[in-house]
């Protein structure tokens, strides 16, 4: 299937108000008008959201929305899942409305991860106007950024995502935490779909409480990562990760934890990648500098 890119996203949120003062003063987007007591709507560019918040009796992630072209992309797409014996539901008109799509289906890949697949965002491209004065957010052809989701059903899972959704390998590296030779490897593969941005979909060999590793939203400027990070200091927000630059896609960012307990990545000057002159490689290296991820681990 042609999935052009991740078109948003969904999480669950036992307390709205909170993600609201998260979404809005620290992330810097604004409250889309349509969000009610039950759904808080989240918008970074032209479309009507790309965060969309649940109300639910538990925190979480939800589940990743990808995007194709048009309606025939779309049929061909679920056909295509059909023909993978996958297991799909297909969006009702209450679901269609509340995701502002034209169709959508929902299922799940081998580890459990949701996912939905639509076409047509409902749009009324009103402006983006930054609470807090962001700039802009890098979405557009590029999508709105990536999900690393868990993956302990590793092998499923790949031949899932290349094989049945069309994904293809950026690059990869074998993670250890420890330098004891013993410590199995964790396999982390960073994919690609249908534009430029270096990986819209990383899979990584370990379980996730919250359902997500983490998700990366970019900014137009790499002073917004700066005054992204003096408001995640000044509300307190639980750092997971340094400012570093990655070696893979070049992107500055930092790490820090949702109200959904799914970490946030807020980067700039991701690489737009010439997928013809690239080759896959692997590196056991996170960062060129920076990204201390052991901070992440400590108590408050
Ligand atoms: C290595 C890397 C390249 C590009 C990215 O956008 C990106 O998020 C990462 C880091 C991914 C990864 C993670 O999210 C969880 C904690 C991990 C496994 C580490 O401890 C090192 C790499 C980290
Ligand atoms: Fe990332």
């Amino acid at each position: 299937m042609d999935i052009r890119g991740l078109g948003y996203v969904t999480a669950f949120s036992t307390d709205l108000e909170q993600w609201r003062e998260y979404g809005t003063q620290v992330l810097g987007m604004m409250v889309a008008p349509e969000s009610t007591d039950d759904l808080l709507l989240l918008k970074l560019d032209e479309r009507s959201y790309r965060i969309a918040v649940i109300k639910s009796d538990q925190n979480g992630f939800g589940a990743s929305g990808w995007e194709v072209a048009d309606q025939k992309a779309f049929d061909q797409a679920v056909a295509e899942l059909e023909a993978a014996d996958v297991d799909i539901a297909h969006g009702s008109e209450v679901d269609v409305q509340a995701r502002k799509v034209q169709a959508l289906v929902t299922f799940k890949d081998p580890e459990g991860n949701r996912h939905e697949l639509f076409w047509g965002p409902v749009s009324d491209y009103s402006r983006f106007v930054s609470p807090v004065g962001v700039k802009g957010f890098v979405t557009g052809e590029l999508g709105l950024g990536h999900v690393v989701l868990p993956a302990t059903a590793f092998d499923r899972c790949r031949e899932f995502y290349t094989n049945v959704m069309g994904f293809d390998l950026s690059d990869l590296m074998n993670v250890r935490f420890t330098p004891d030779p013993a410590e199995p490897n964790k396999r982390l593969h960073f994919l690609h779909c249908n534009n430029a941005r270096h990986h819209s979909l990383a899979i990584f060999e370990m379980p996730s409480e919250s359902g997500c590793i983490h998700m990366m939203l970019e900014v137009d400027d790499v002073d917004e990562v700066g005054r992204a990070l003096d408001r995640q200091q000044a509300h307190g927000v639980k750092l997971s990760a340094t400012l570093g630059r990655h070696i893979n896609d070049d992107m500055v960012s930092f790490y820090m934890k949702t109200p959904s307990g799914f970490d946030m990545e807020y980067g700039s000057e991701g690489l737009i990648m010439d997928w013809d002159n690239h080759t896959a490689f692997e590196t056991m290296a996170t960062s060129h500098w920076g990204h201390d991820f052991s901070i992440g681990f400590k108590q408050d």
